[in-house]
Formats: structure tokens, C-alpha cells, sequence
């Protein structure tokens, strides 16, 4: 790192504090222009920003085209925001919520032209916040306030090429109902990101492949007991079998919701209740399918000391991944738990659009 930011914060530490300035509202300065989340803005700023010049809404070309909105820029989408558009306005283009109660909010017009990067910059960020991929941008006034947060687009951009490095914090013997010789370890991202568990299981032997599984956090699977999906039954299971072992690590990784977070996978259940899938409901807010950073698992397997594994694992997915970053998966063990009424169709639509093996 070089000198200059050893006092001051570094690229990633701006980034991280714009994660938390749009989860609270407030405007960050990207690249001189502002951006703020329209989840989180306030009828006051977005009054204080209109004042400032023409508006503009970043949305995805997820979002854009359940909202048939014109896609000039591939995976973004700027609209013009009409002047007399309000917050409700703003925010029934954010959200899927209401789309079939209120199907037509346009006819949308979007920018053609020029630079699309700013737009694809602030929804990385608003994503990275787990906030609606959705984001406002205005002309900065001159001078820029002081006080906010300053990042270029690039920064923005470029930030996920890095792999997060991790820091072992703490690590200390839980005991399981599943394995009595359980001990937990938390890593700490350096880009102030979600920490990340591990639990280790008897004592694996580093030489040999290890039985491992890397399980997604599911709030409502694996403690609240939801069926909708087979997450608590896999957990269970997972522990259950390195226990029977002796050995094995299970990977806690907090990316709930494959990545979109809690908040925004509620989001989904009531698309899914209102009749789309699992796919089609992460499409209709502005997400991809599958938003996690599958090079988190092979970095934390690593620091472990592991090289090899026997990977528990109905998504092939994950095998690919482990093996591009330096992780042998010498077997792939299925891990087939929890199927019920309620889950049927949701596993259905794994196995056919995301091609897990059912
Ligand atoms: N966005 C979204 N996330 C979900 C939904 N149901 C479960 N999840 C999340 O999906 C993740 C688990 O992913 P899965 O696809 O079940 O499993 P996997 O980890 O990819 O594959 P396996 O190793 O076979 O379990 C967890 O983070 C859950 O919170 C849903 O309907 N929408
Ligand atoms: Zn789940």
C-alpha cells in the first residue's frame, strides 16, 4: 500500500464506507457526479438533489426489461426521470412489489450514448450494500461537499477483480449436538465486507482430501426451519456425516440469499407467492441468479491449509469453481436431504435453470 493512504482511508476503505452512506441515504461523490440508492433516499434529499439538475435512475438490464424499458448500454440501463417524477415513483421502478398490481409505469425513456460506466458503477455499489439494485445520479454541485464519500466509477468497478484477502480473528471448541469436537473459526475480509466461518471438525489431516461442505447462510433454512428451500436438512446433514467421520470442514459463508441478502430475499419469496420462480423473481428486482463470490470458499479452504476435498454438493457450480481457484475436488458427494411439498417446485427449477443435480 503505498504512503499516502496510511493515514487517510485507501480505495477499498472509501468503498466500503460508500457501501454504508447508501445504506443510510446519503449521497456518495462518484467520479464528480452523485449517487445515492433510491431505496434508501428520503423525499428531502431527493428534493435537495432535483434542485441540482436533470435526474437520472440506474437500473439494470434485469430490471429494465421486466419494466420494458430501452437497454442501450448491455448490462445497465439509464432512464431520464420526468420532473414531476416523485419518490413513489422512483421506487415502484426499484421494486417488483407492486409491478402486476400497477403493470405500466412508462413509457420510460432511456439515455443512449456517452458513458455508461458511472450507472454501472452505482448499481455495483448499491448491490455490494445489498440495497435494490437501483440508483440515482446527479451533477455534482461545485464545490462538492466535503464530507462525502469520494470513489471514481473505476474504483467501484474494479474492486471485485481483487480477491478479498481474510484475517483468522478468533477460534475457539464448540461442541455439537452433530460432533462434540467442533471448533469455530471467524475471518475477517479486509474490505470490511461480511466475516466468514469456518467449522472445523475433529482434526482433518491437511495431507488427505477433507470432507467439506460450503453452505450458503439461509436465515430462514437453517434457523427458522423453512421449507421453501432444503437448507437447515442440509446443514444438518452435512455436520451430521463429519461427525460420523471424525473429520471434515464446513464452511459458513454469509451470503444470504445467494448473495442479494435478507431483505432483498423476502423480496423474492413475495414475487414468489405472487407466482414467478426462484430465477424469474431475482430477474424481476434487478438481480442475476446467483450473486454470491464463489472465490471466497477456495480462499478460506486455503488459509485452513486445505488443498483437497470431498466436496457435499448437489450444484456442480461450486465443484467448477473450487477447481479454478486452486481447490482439488476429488469426489462430489451428493447431499440429497429435505425435499417436501413445499420445496419441490423451487428444487425443480434448480436442477433445470441453475443445473443442479437433483
Ligand atoms: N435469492 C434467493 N436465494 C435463495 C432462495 N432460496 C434459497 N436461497 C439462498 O440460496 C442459498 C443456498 O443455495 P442453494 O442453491 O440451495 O445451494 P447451493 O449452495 O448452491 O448448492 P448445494 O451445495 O447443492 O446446496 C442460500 O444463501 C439461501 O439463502 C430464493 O428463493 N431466492
Ligand atoms: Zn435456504
Amino acid at each position: 500500500m503505498s504512503g499516502e493512504f496510511t493515514l487517510g482511508p485507501s480505495p477499498t476503505e472509501r468503498l466500503n464506507r460508500a457501501r454504508a452512506d447508501l445504506r443510510m441515504g446519503v449521497p456518495v461523490l462518484l467520479s464528480g457526479r452523485l449517487a445515492v440508492a433510491v431505496e434508501t433516499l428520503s423525499p428531502e434529499r431527493l428534493e435537495a438533489l432535483r434542485a441540482l439538475g436533470p435526474l437520472v435512475l440506474a437500473i439494470t438490464e434485469r430490471r429494465a426489461s421486466t419494466l420494458k424499458a430501452r437497454v442501450y448500454d448491455a448490462d445497465v440501463a439509464r432512464i431520464k426521470v420526468p420532473a414531476d417524477a416523485d419518490l413513489r415513483w422512483l421506487r415502484a421502478l426499484a421494486d417488483p412489489a407492486d409491478d402486476l398490481r400497477v403493470p405500466m409505469k412508462g413509457p420510460l425513456e432511456a439515455l443512449r450514448g456517452g458513458d455508461a460506466d458511472l450507472a454501472r458503477a452505482a448499481i455495483r455499489l448499491a448491490k455490494s450494500a445489498q440495497l435494490l439494485p437501483a440508483a440515482l445520479l446527479v451533477e455534482a454541485p461545485d464545490p462538492a461537499p466535503a464530507d462525502l464519500t469520494c470513489i471514481s466509477a473505476e474504483e467501484a468497478l474494479t474492486a471485485s477483480d481483487i480477491p478479498q484477502a481474510f484475517a483468522p480473528v478468533s477460534a475457539a471448541r464448540v461442541p455439537m449436538r452433530a460432533a462434540e469436537a467442533g471448533r469455530l473459526h471467524i475471518f475477517r475480509p479486509d474490505d470490511g465486507a461480511e466475516e466468514h466461518y469456518a467449522i472445523e471438525i475433529g482434526q482433518p489431516d491437511r495431507s488427505k482430501p477433507v470432507l467439506a461442505r460450503l453452505h450458503s447462510a439461509c436465515f430462514t433454512g437453517d434457523v427458522l426451519g423453512s421449507l421453501k428451500c432444503d437448507c437447515g436438512p442440509q446443514l444438518d446433514a452435512a455436520l451430521t456425516m463429519m461427525g460420523h467421520e471424525g473429520a471434515g470442514v464446513l464452511l459458513y459463508l454469509n451470503q444470504e440469499g445467494r448473495g442479494i441478502g435478507l431483505a432483498n430475499k423476502m423480496r423474492a419469496y413475495s414475487l414468489q407467492d405472487q407466482g414467478f420462480d426462484t430465477v424469474e423473481a431475482n430477474h424481476r428486482l434487478g438481480f442475476e441468479d446467483d450473486e454470491r463470490d464463489f472465490r471466497i470458499g477456495a480462499a478460506l479452504l486455503k488459509k485452513l491449509g486445505f488443498s483437497k476435498v470431498r466436496l457435499l454438493t448437489n450444484n456442480p457450480a461450486k465443484v467448477k469453481m473450487l477447481e479454478a481457484n486452486g481447490i482439488e475436488v476429488v469426489e462430489r458427494v451428493p447431499l440429497k436431504v429435505g425435499m417436501s411439498r413445499h420445496n419441490a417446485a423451487y428444487l425443480a427449477t434448480k436442477a433445470e435453470k441453475s443445473g443442479h443435480i437433483l
